[in-house]
């Protein structure tokens, strides 16, 4: 589900600003992208009608390149589409909620910032834990202060079955860290979605992990 290193796109319209988010989507898969996400958020976005012929699109895409379409926050229409996975934080539904909605062929990925969320997490049947902000970022306005690797290190101590997904202003410059911390993948929004050549940005992520002191 997670082989290492897992780059994990992460996109909503509003990101995208004035690039096409279906030509950065497919960039980004040629690039290498091991999971994506639709994360729809934020000014303007998408609702609706708009929102499944939108999310329509990039399933198609992930599926033309063999990688898993995951949805944020929206456990019905991930439903709906028979998505590859669905991704919940604290405030959304509860992970044993979300469970028994989606039956266990979905990937559930949960937000935690914490040991005792990530048990709790698990506990509920999550298959990976989202955790963040890693560093500064520009992608979440009600983010929480950056952590650094702290936390990851502590929920890979305690649960070293549970793939980590590390989050929150990564960029290849600055992913070492968070491999070396035993992440099993970064999530990235704007690194990739604002680089000037989009394949080879996440080429770079992917050659970080070589980097790696492991
Ligand atoms: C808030 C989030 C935290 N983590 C993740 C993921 F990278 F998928 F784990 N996605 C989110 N939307
Ligand atoms: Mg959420």
């Amino acid at each position: 589900m997670f082989t290492k290193p897992s780059i994990y796109y992460i996109l909503g319209t509003p990101n995208a600003g004035e690039r096409d988010p279906l030509k950065l989507l497919e960039e980004a898969l040629k690039g290498g992208i091991s999971h994506f996400q639709l994360r729809e958020k934020g000014m303007n976005a998408l609702t609706g009608q708009s929102l499944k012929e939108f999310a329509l699109k990039c399933q198609a895409l992930c599926r033309k390149y063999g990688v898993p379409f995951i949805i944020n926050d929206d456990v019905e229409l991930a439903h709906e589409l028979n998505a590859d996975g669905v991704h919940v934080g604290q405030e959304d539904a509860k992970a044993s909620d979300v469970r028994a909605r989606v039956g266990d062929r979905m990937m559930l990925g949960v937000s935690v910032h914490s040991v005792e969320e990530a048990a709790e997490a698990i506990q509920n049947g999550a298959d990976y834990l989202g955790m963040g902000p890693i560093y500064g970022t520009k992608s979440k306005s009600d983010a929480k202060a950056p952590s650094g690797v702290s936390k990851i290190i502590q929920v890979r101590e305690r649960f070293p079955e549970a793939p980590v997904i590390g989050i929150g202003g990564i960029t290849a410059d600055n992913a070492e860290a968070v491999w070396e911390a035993g992440a099993a993948g970064i999530a990235v929004i704007s690194a990739i979605t604002e680089a000037g050549n989009v394949q080879e940005e996440v080429q770079k992520m992917v050659a970080s992990y070589k980097g790696a002191i492991l």
